[in-house]
């Protein structure tokens, strides 16, 4: 759910100028014409094993397979901040209606995608390509056509086409559970009252941002990006993709290829996570390349805390001095600042949260 990576640009950082999709399937491209241009770091090592885990062992009646696969998410959060969810119960036939009715929202001519083009941060549907300052204040351009929006909790989605309505209620419906059971076993792994974060954060009316990114093939991937360095607002990310690689995380100071089986979903810590912990879990920076041969088209949940509710680092985590190592803040007011106050190279929002 990229945010940190934007900025306040002296363009409108949400203006939908280019439908990517149509500029890569209508024009011969050879090059990446001069307003996507981003150099990219060096690229990644070849990928190393990220932790698995196992859904249904964080809810087995067996204590001991829970317990082991409690201690598992723990060390996985706090280690690498990404993990692989199996066995995680949403059924294939729901994420491939999503990947479904998602190409099509992206096959829609321009003119029709357009009226969702973002005026604010604050805009619960926004659909275009997205502008990006550098701490230059060089502007440029994502590659990639994305659409967000705000699914909880009110749901918000465009009209066309009609598949997506449905899929996507019922697919955001089971992601909220998932994440929060996944919230009750780090409570637990911390030793944390089993519902304090369910409580303390208003999961109840936890507010939810849906997003699809399409990356077109890239004729000189290595001359943009699809989403620069940033970590996500929330507590849990979840990323499914359409098999095509893409996603590098940072890892130890090193960049890393994230693959992950089909049928899986990836899962990342995030910003309010490491939060409220006080920084005993990571929401660790990751970024989206580009390729030249393949679509690719990822699918991204961010299931955060009540939009209403102020997140710092709960009570029992602080450090022995009783300090926090971050500033409290409303989630909300963190979601829109992420969108309008860090910049590519700069510092994260998240950094600019630390004590
Ligand atoms: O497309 C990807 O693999 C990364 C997407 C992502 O990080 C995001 O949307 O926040
Ligand atoms: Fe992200």
């Amino acid at each position: 759910m990229a945010s940190s990576v934007a900025a306040a640009c002296e363009r409108n950082p949400f203006e939908f100028e280019t439908s990517l999709k149509d500029l890569a399937n209508s024009s011969n491209l050879k090059a990446v014409p001069s307003k996507f241009n981003f150099i990219n770091q060096p690229t990644a090592l070849t990928s190393d094993a990220l932790p698995i885990i196992d859904f249904s062992a964080l809810t087995a009646d067996d204590t001991d397979r829970r317990s082991k696969a409690i201690h598992d998410l723990s060390k996985a959060c706090q280690e690498w901040g990404f993990f692989i969810l199996v066995n995680h119960g949403i059924p294939e036939e729901l994420m491939n209606a999503t990947f479904t009715a998602t190409r099509e929202f992206f096959s829609l001519p321009a003119a029709e995608k357009k009226q969702y083009e973002a005026k604010t941060a604050s805009d619960p549907i926004k659909c275009g390509n997205f502008n990006v300052a550098n701490t230059s204040n060089q502007v440029f351009t994502l590659w990639r056509d994305y659409l967000k929006l705000y699914v909880h909790p009110e749901f918000h989605c465009p009209h066309k086409p009609q598949l997506l309505r449905e899929v996507l209620l019922e697919y955001s419906e089971r992601c909220r559970k998932l994440a929060r059971t996944l919230v009750e076993a780090v409570s637990d792994a911390l030793e944390l009252e089993r519902n304090c974060v369910d409580e303390a954060l208003k999961l109840d009316s936890s507010f939810q941002m849906f997003a699809a990114n399409f990356y077109p093939p890239c004729p000189e991937p290595d001359q943009a990006i699809g989403i620069p360095p940033h970590t996500d607002p929330g507590l849990f990310t979840f990323l499914i993709h359409n098999g095509v690689a893409g996603l590098q995380i940072e890892h130890n100071g090193h960049w890393f290829n994230a693959n992950s089986p089909r049928n899986a979903i990836l899962v990342n810590a995030a910003d309010q996570l490491e939060i409220f912990t006080n920084g005993r879990c990571k929401s660790v920076k990751h970024r989206a390349v580009v390729n030249n041969e393949k679509e690719r088209i990822s699918i991204v949940v961010a299931n955060g805390p009540s939009g209403e509710a102020v997140v710092g680092p709960t009570s029992s985590l602080l450090r022995k001095d009783g300090r926090p190592f971050y500033r409290s803040m409303k989630y909300v007011e963190y979601v829109e600042s992420q969108l309008t106050k860090s910049r590519v190279d700069g510092k994260s929002l998240l950094e600019q949260q630390m004590i």
